[in-house]
């Protein structure tokens, strides 16, 4: 029998074994400015995100998983490389088509919940698919709502709301068009431990209980061991990969390289 381990080391970190994927990336590269001053952020990368899934990314600051992300999303353009969104090629495409790409395919999360200040907590929830000129299903908007505790918190704006709870509202506007992928970068960097574990098993019920699939950018090891699979960043590759993650052996994964300090 394959241990997962045997598996990665057939395939190589990052790359899955079989079909099923959400996203992909090949040979991608990011650098940053140009001539001697430029940095590489991403180094001919290749990277797999399984659908239905739970990726977690993780690594020493630095080591590009901001840039992988927004890579993988279209939030940023690429120096060389193909990225996959499903059959589309995302690289090459013009910013029109992106933003569109974006609005009806991704959904995001992000360390600072980006809500609009002005607008209520259902408004916030429903406001991608309004810009996008579609409804949501009701009957969805309501599962979305009660599963994530909010339906006495509609009518909040952002600053009525605990820093969780505005989470929750990033989640369920992340979660209401059912995207293809969901990509959450720090969802819980700016929440305390109980606001930070109701989040994760939220996004864990959304792979779990619907189907979702879910990438998520953190230096949690604890974080990081609700995912089904760990990708390790260092100085832009993937060095390694993790399966049924535990947050000891992700600890211990990130201290080598870390140098021995995991949070830097
Ligand atoms: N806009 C930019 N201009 C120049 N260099 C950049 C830019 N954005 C990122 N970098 C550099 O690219 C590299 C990767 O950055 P990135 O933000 O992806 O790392 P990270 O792993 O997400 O870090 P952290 O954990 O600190 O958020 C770093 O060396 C960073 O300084």
């Amino acid at each position: 029998m394959s241990t997962p381990d045997a598996v990665a080391a057939q395939h190589g970190p990052g790359r899955a074994p079989d079909g099923g994927l959400a996203a992909r990336a090949r040979a991608l590269t990011k650098a940053y400015g140009s001539g001697e001053t430029a940095v590489i952020a991403l180094d001919a990368v290749d990277v797999d995100i399984a659908r239905g899934r739970f990726t977690a990314v993780m690594g020493p600051s630095g080591s590009g998983k901001s840039t992988l992300m927004h890579c993988l999303a279209g939030l940023d353009t690429v120096t060389a490389g193909e990225v996959w969104l499903g059959d589309t090629e995302i690289t090459g495409l013009r910013d029109r088509e992106l933003t569109r790409l974006r609005r009806d395919r991704i959904g995001f999360m992000f360390q600072s919940f980006n809500l609009v200040p002005t607008l209520t907590a259902a408004e916030n929830i429903t406001l991608p698919m309004a810009i996008a000129g579609r409804r949501p299903d009701g009957g969805w908007l309501d599962q979305v709502i009660d599963t994530l505790g909010l339906r006495d918190r509609l009518a909040h704006r952002p600053a009525q709301l605990s820093g969780g709870q505005q989470q929750r509202v990033a989640c369920a506007r992340a979660l209401l068009s059912r995207p293809e992928l969901v990509f959450a970068d720090e969802p819980t960097g700016n929440l305390d431990s109980r606001a930070g574990l109701e989040v994760l098993g939220f996004l864990r019920g959304a792979v779990d209980d619907l189907g979702q699939t879910v990438v998520m950018v953190t230096h949690d090891p604890g974080a990081a061991a609700r995912a089904d699979l760990v990708l390790f960043l260092a100085d832009g590759r993937i060095v390694d990969e993790m399966a049924r993650p535990t947050a000891d052996a992700v600890l211990e994964r990130m201290r080598v390289f870390s140098g021995g300090n995991p949070r830097c």
